[in-house]
């Protein structure tokens, strides 16, 4: 049934989505010499003890996108896989400032990766919004000078994001770009409590004011918190196999997924960076069904939340719920 299902992925970084095969295809085409000896010796390098360990070899491994061609062909086999899976709408994350920082124009990475998507959207059939992240590692000001490169594209982006390390980095230290992003008519999303305390989800949630929180799985940890976001109407975009892999839990039973869909929240169940963690959007809903023997009402809210949660209009979104409810009787 979840192979079945129309889903929307919410919480996808399209760096996480470079596969080996393609990143060693990439440096070859770009005269790169990777420092791994091959596709296997580098699927063994994933092993990662926290967020941090898996960000270096990630910032690492999009050193192959060089030109606006790599970053169609990273979107273009991203929109393949899930096609397969039958995702029929994607919000895709990426990095702007992790390629501008190695020399990569701005409107290399941003033209590959729309091309890739009006691509998709002509072959699949998948409709898309794309998202920047600014990165938190950096400081405030290098997150303006990121906004102020991304206005020719503004009428191509629904919103701006926060990623990269968390601990340290709260959003609070961000409030201003966000206050700017939101003037701009901008959609605001925010990593937080991935790895970071509650604080940083009622942060974001409270003095920012994102409409969607990336994670959030700490926020748990707080019963008041909780009743925060399930009032104001806030989604959530969990990643259990990420969660896993970054040693944010141990088992996919530890996942916030099932507590937060019993606390009546919007949760979602995404990928975050597939071919990092070892699975795409489908094998992460298959994990949790599987891990807490979920009904068939708790997938198909699961997948509902999908479109509730997503930054569609809301005749779109009405429109991909009552396909849901046809494809689940
Ligand atoms: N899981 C994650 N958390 C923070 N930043 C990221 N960038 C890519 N994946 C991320
Ligand atoms: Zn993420």
């Amino acid at each position: 049934m979840i192979h079945r299902l129309p889903k929307a992925e919410l919480h996808i970084h399209i760096e996480g989505s470079l596969e080996p095969e393609l990143m060693f295809r990439l440096a070859a085409r770009n005269g790169l010499k990777l420092p791994y000896a091959s596709v296997e010796e580098l699927h063994a390098a994933y092993r990662f003890s926290n967020l941090q360990e898996f960000l270096d070899l990630y910032y690492q491994g999009m050193n192959v996108l060089r030109e606006e061609e790599d970053f169609f062909d990273l979107t273009r086999a991203y929109l393949d896989r899930v096609a397969a899976d039958n995702v029929v709408h994607v919000e895709v994350f990426f990095d702007p400032q992790a390629h501008t920082g190695r020399g990569v124009p701005f409107a290399v990475a941003v033209e590959g990766i729309l091309k890739g998507l009006e691509d998709g959207e002509t072959r699949h059939g998948i409709t898309w919004k794309l998202i920047p992240n600014f990165l938190r590692h950096l400081p405030e000001e290098d997150g303006f000078k990121a906004l102020a490169e991304a206005e020719p594209w503004y009428d191509r982006f629904a919103g701006f994001g926060l990623d990269s390390s968390e601990l340290g980095h709260p959003p609070r230290d961000f409030a201003r770009l966000f206050a700017r992003c939101r003037e701009l008519g901008f959609k605001l999303c925010c990593h937080a409590g991935e790895e970071g305390p509650p604080d940083y989800v009622r942060q974001a949630l409270v003095e920012i004011g994102v409409d969607r929180i990336d994670h959030g799985n700490r926020a748990m940890e707080d019963p008041d918190l909780v009743r925060e976001i399930a009032e104001r109407g806030v989604a959530l975009t969990s990643c259990p196999l990420s969660n896993l892999s970054l040693k944010v839990i141990d088992t996919v039973g530890q996942s916030p997924v099932k507590q937060m869909l019993d606390a009546g929240l919007c949760v979602t169940v995404n990928s975050d960076d597939p071919s990092y963690f070892g699975g795409y959007v489908g094998d992460n809903l298959k994990a949790v069904a599987e891990a807490f023997d979920l009904s068939k009402a708790d997938v198909v809210a699961l997948v509902k939340n999908s479109f509730a949660g997503s930054f569609l209009d809301d005749g779109e979104k009405a429109r991909r719920l009552a396909e849901v409810d046809m494809a689940a009787a």
